[in-house]
């Protein structure tokens, strides 16, 4: 069409210089009767037939416009929108840049064949409201993607299209970046939810699991204090008893009636004139070395006050008058100690058993130490000394009189092991001496009766198991016996008042009624970076010290 031919003439003024086929463009030629070469013309009644006709003519139209390879350079030219019958546009491998516009083209709706490629057009690729073609289209180029920080597929590289566009490439915004606040809330407040979260629920467990136990053990203790009570006020004070009475219901001191002996002296079952069962303890202090004097008997006078649902009740003593050894009467208790417990070849005692005498005898020793005044310090706490009433409730036995009666050293000895080193140090007992002790007890109660036996050498295996303890091998320390039937959580429990209470500075080992509040879960272990000095720790280790060997400890016999 004239219109046409005009977009040509112009077509041809603007690419004439480059060396291509636009140079055979004559004017004297009819652009579509020449035809010019790479222009193809049809009639408009039938465009897909490609027919020479003259290019003023209204009915003769440009259907096909075939540069390649030109060296056409400069941007795509708009007047070229001026072509719109154009089926075939192929400006493939020139040297043409800037942007190739949608609107472009949108004039092209008959357009069925397009190529572009190896040119260096920048922008995006352009998305045709009509037309979709081959990929092929565009390769080669500099078109950059969506977000222009890197070229789409398939373009030339980078140094090439800057070298001959002025292209600009933002820098690529990374993934985190973009999304850094999610990543925060994810990296941060999540874990924080999540923690937040499980606190609750530990707090909620541990705070439900002390409520409890405290219930339980209060409801417990202050049943046996009031059924105590009422039998106390049954029972008689404290009082004297002729030898002639303790024979009498020791049957002389009958070798059936032998309850067990210790470094003191024989214990016997006794029943007196009103019915009541006792057990007569004898102090031999010929050969234990006792030294009995007026000091020892006002101690006992005092033990005799003393009323408690854990402690062994005083019910009389014999001066020894006449040449007699003097003599102890106290409550009989019908399931002898913890001693006997241990090493009876019965059935073992349970675990929740020996938890339940682990609690009673640390009430019994924080009565005596924390509710008496002056404070009461037993002084010889081991597992002969904490016997075991009809329901196995711990009762602490035999108090005060290592302390009073000044025991020889044999005495002393046969129950190294359970006393404090401290006190083998400075000859003085404190509280923290039981609490020392009663750390000894409770890793008896852990580890059964083996930590009880020697080894062949002679010496009790108490140095092997402290150290299992200190290398926190729990499963090995337990109790064979057990059969793997305890709690672990107590057990552990157990292990660690064990530490607390056996550090070598008295003054680091909790009070009794901490340990009693740590059994009964109402308060927590102090945390372990104040467990540094228990007795096995090898710095200051009680266990590296020489006389913790050989004979510093008593065989099974003197336990
Ligand atoms: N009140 C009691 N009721 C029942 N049995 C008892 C009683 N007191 C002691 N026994 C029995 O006698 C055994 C020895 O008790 P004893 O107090 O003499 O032992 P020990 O503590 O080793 O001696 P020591 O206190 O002289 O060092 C205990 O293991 C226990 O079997």
């Amino acid at each position: 069409t004239p219109s046409e031919a005009a977009v040509l003439a112009q077509l041809r003024d603007m690419w004439k210089a480059a060396p291509s086929v636009v140079k055979l463009w004559v004017e004297a030629v009819d652009a579509c009767h020449g035809p010019w070469p790479g222009i193809g013309c049809a009639l408009t009644d039938d465009l897909t037939v490609q027919t020479p006709c003259s290019v003023l003519n209204s009915t003769c139209t440009v259907v096909t416009l075939k540069i390649p390879n030109g060296n056409l350079t400069g941007e795509i030219p708009l007047i070229l929108a001026g072509l719109s019958n154009l089926q075939h546009l192929d400006l493939r491998g020139n040297l043409l840049n800037g942007r190739v516009t949608p609107e472009l083209l949108d004039s092209f709706p008959m357009l069925s064949f397009l190529d572009l490629s190896l040119n260096y057009f920048t922008g995006t690729i352009p998305r045709a409201r009509n037309t979709s073609f081959e990929y092929d289209t565009w390769s080669r180029n500099c078109f950059s993607s969506e977000n222009s920080c890197h070229l789409a597929p398939q373009m030339r590289s980078v140094a090439e299209c800057r070298q001959q566009t002025s292209l600009q490439l933002q820098p690529c915004v990374s993934w985190t970046r973009t999304h850094l606040l999610l990543l925060i809330v994810v990296v941060l407040v999540c874990p924080v939810i999540v923690i937040a979260a499980l606190s609750a629920i530990a707090i909620y467990y541990w705070r439900s699991r002390s409520l409890q136990a405290a219930h339980f053990w209060q409801l417990r203790s202050s049943m046996r204090a009031d059924v105590e009570e009422q039998a106390g006020s049954q029972r008689n004070v404290c009082r004297q008893f002729s030898y002639q009475e303790l024979d009498a219901a020791t049957n002389s001191f009958h070798q059936n009636a032998l309850l067990g002996a210790g470094a003191t002296g024989f214990v016997f079952q006794g029943k007196l004139d009103d019915g009541t069962t006792v057990a007569v303890k004898q102090l031999d202090t010929r050969n234990s070395g006792m030294l009995i004097n007026d000091e020892f008997w006002n101690e006992v006078k005092v033990r005799g006050a003393i009323q408690h649902p854990n402690v062994v009740t005083l019910r009389g003593f014999f001066k020894g008058i006449g040449g007699s050894d003097p003599m102890l009467v106290c409550e009989f208790m019908p399931n002898g100690s913890v001693l006997d417990a241990l090493l009876s070849d019965n059935t073992p005692l349970r675990w929740p058993r020996r938890y339940s005498i682990a609690h009673g005898a640390a009430l019994g020793l924080e009565y005596l130490h924390e509710h008496c005044t002056p404070a009461i310090i037993h002084g010889n706490l081991k597992p002969s000394n904490i016997l075991l009433d009809r329901d196995f409730t711990a009762r602490v036995g035999h108090f005060g009189s290592v302390r009073v009666a000044k025991v020889s050293q044999r005495a002393v000895v046969s129950t190294l092991g359970f006393v404090d080193p401290e006190y083998g140090v400075t000859g003085k007992l404190t509280e923290k001496s039981d609490v020392f002790s009663y750390g000894m007890l409770l890793l008896v109660l852990v580890s059964g009766r083996r930590m009880l036996e020697s080894q062949p050498s002679g010496k009790p295996q108490l140095l092997t198991w402290m150290q299992l303890l200190a290398k926190a091998e729990l499963s090995e320390l337990v109790d064979p016996r057990l059969e793997g039937n305890f709690d672990k959580h107590e057990v552990s429990l157990c292990a660690q008042i064990v530490l607390l209470c056996t550090r070598i500075q008295p003054e680091l080992r909790p009070s009794m009624s901490e340990v009693r509040r740590i059994l009964e879960g109402i308060m927590p272990v102090p945390n372990s970076g104040s467990l540094d000095t228990p007795v096995t720790s090898s710095h200051t280790s009680f266990v590296s010290m020489s006389h913790f060997s050989g004979s510093f400890y008593g065989t099974s016999d003197s336990l």
